[in-house]
């Protein structure tokens, strides 16, 4: 060890950058509101809770080659359990001061900490540069791929300074010898249940069901619930060029129903509006309709080589009421439509010249080949990590499409 005082890593490149695009994909699709102002996170067990548990499978090996490395870099005579798996992102406003990260009466087991960095300092945000109280190196810009471990203790004082512009989404772990700790037992016993209700009902296996509104509900005060603030699945659709249209007539709603009714229909079937025109694919739900979205941005350059058969289902929108109805429902579900732009607002807007709405109608049907490929990799998995109780890479050759 190169500085016993402060045990600590610095990783250049370990992470591929296709696999730093997925799991910002799986983040912009499935995150909620987070734990700190103007910080948002997605966990495994949410994704699990939100009928999402195939998309674990990209974490499995990335967990794996991290906990080798801690193990081995500090020399570790035990062996370590994986603590805590989360996406997390800052948006303007988040930053944190001098801390440790045991440095609760409830964190005490965490032994070491695993921070890897999904997008670049300057290229997708501002701010966001993180230092070491002392011993070297003392500073750390943040860079794609790019991952720091260190001991949780007081050995490896930090901060990060805050975000001024753009998104900075990292995926961050910590380890335990305490196996009472363990992530993966709660993991697998919430898994279980999950699949078994899919097996049972078979349909819609990997549509995400939503949890309740509260969780995606950006307040910019703890007391303004939902009079101010944002969804932040609307939000994320906003800045790319999105509207919502609820499949169901709303018209003779809009006198006697509250906001949060209102909000209720972002949890059932829905269309999406672009630049005027209304696509005909169904969603069955706000989360369905985001992670559809979310997937034609991340695989944009693949989809166009694949659509030159199609045609677009996009018919342009002529009625009056629709637009209205269109326009009212944003402005209960985007109150504060600056803040929203704000905050996710900064990274490659699609330009309505870019926009091609018959690689959009190629990413619905591609998106179901990517989740169904997860979940039956999940479905492969589960009966040896119930086994071992752990969760881990099996090797079974290719899963078939
Ligand atoms: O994201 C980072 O660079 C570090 C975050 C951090 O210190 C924490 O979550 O405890
Ligand atoms: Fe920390």
């Amino acid at each position: 060890m190169t500085d016993s005082e402060h045990p600590r890593l610095i990783l250049h490149n370990f992470l591929p950058l296709h696999v730093c695009k997925e799991l910002e994909f799986i983040h912009k699709s499935c995150c909620t509101v987070g734990y700190r102002p103007n910080v948002f996170s997605t966990t495994l067990s949410h994704l699990i809770a939100t009928n999402c548990h195939h998309f674990i499978m990209p974490f499995i090996p990335i967990r794996e080659r991290l906990r080798e490395k801690a193990e081995e870099y500090f020399r570790c005579q035990y062996e370590l359990f994986v603590e805590f798996t989360g996406l997390i992102s800052w948006c303007r406003g988040a930053s944190i001061g001098w801390h440790s990260d045991d440095n609760r009466p409830y964190l005490k087991q965490r032994d070491f900490a695993a921070v890897c960095y999904l997008n670049s300092y300057d290229a997708d945000f501002k701010g966001g540069i993180f230092h070491f109280k002392d011993g070297e190196p003392a500073d750390v810009v943040p860079m794609a791929g790019d991952v720091i471990m260190y001991t949780a203790d007081d050995r490896n004082i930090h901060s990060v300074d805050e975000i001024t512009e753009g998104e900075r989404i990292t995926l961050t772990l910590w380890f335990s010898r305490d196996a009472s700790h363990d992530e993966d037992r709660k993991l697998i016993s919430s898994l279980s249940p999950a699949l078994l209700d899919v097996a049972g009902s078979k349909l819609h296996s990997y549509i995400p069901v939503p949890g309740s509104i509260n969780m995606y509900w950006f307040p910019p005060d703890e007391a303004s619930s939902f009079l101010s603030g944002f969804d932040i699945r609307c939000g994320r659709l906003h800045v790319l060029g999105f509207d919502i249209y609820p499949f169901q007539e709303t018209s003779h709603r809009s006198a006697s129903d509250s906001s949060h009714n209102l909000l209720e229909l972002l949890s059932r079937p829905l269309l999406l509006v672009r630049d005027s025109k209304l696509f005909e694919s169904l969603f069955l739900n706000i989360m369905h309709a985001l992670q559809i979205v979310q997937f034609y941005i991340w695989k944009f350059s693949d989809l166009k080589t694949k659509v030159e058969e199609m045609t677009p289902d996009a018919t342009p929108i002529t009625s009056q009421t629709q637009t209205t109805d269109i326009d009212r429902l944003k402005s209960v579900f985007l109150k504060d439509l600056q803040l929203a732009e704000q905050f996710f607002g900064h990274s490659k807007p699609i330009k309505d010249a870019e926009f091609d709405s018959v690689a959009f109608s190629a990413a619905v049907l591609e998106w179901e080949c990517y989740v169904s490929k997860l979940h039956k990799e999940l479905v492969l998995h589960l009966p040896h990590w119930k086994t071992n109780q752990s969760i881990f890479c099996v090797p079974l050759g290719d899963v078939e499409d």
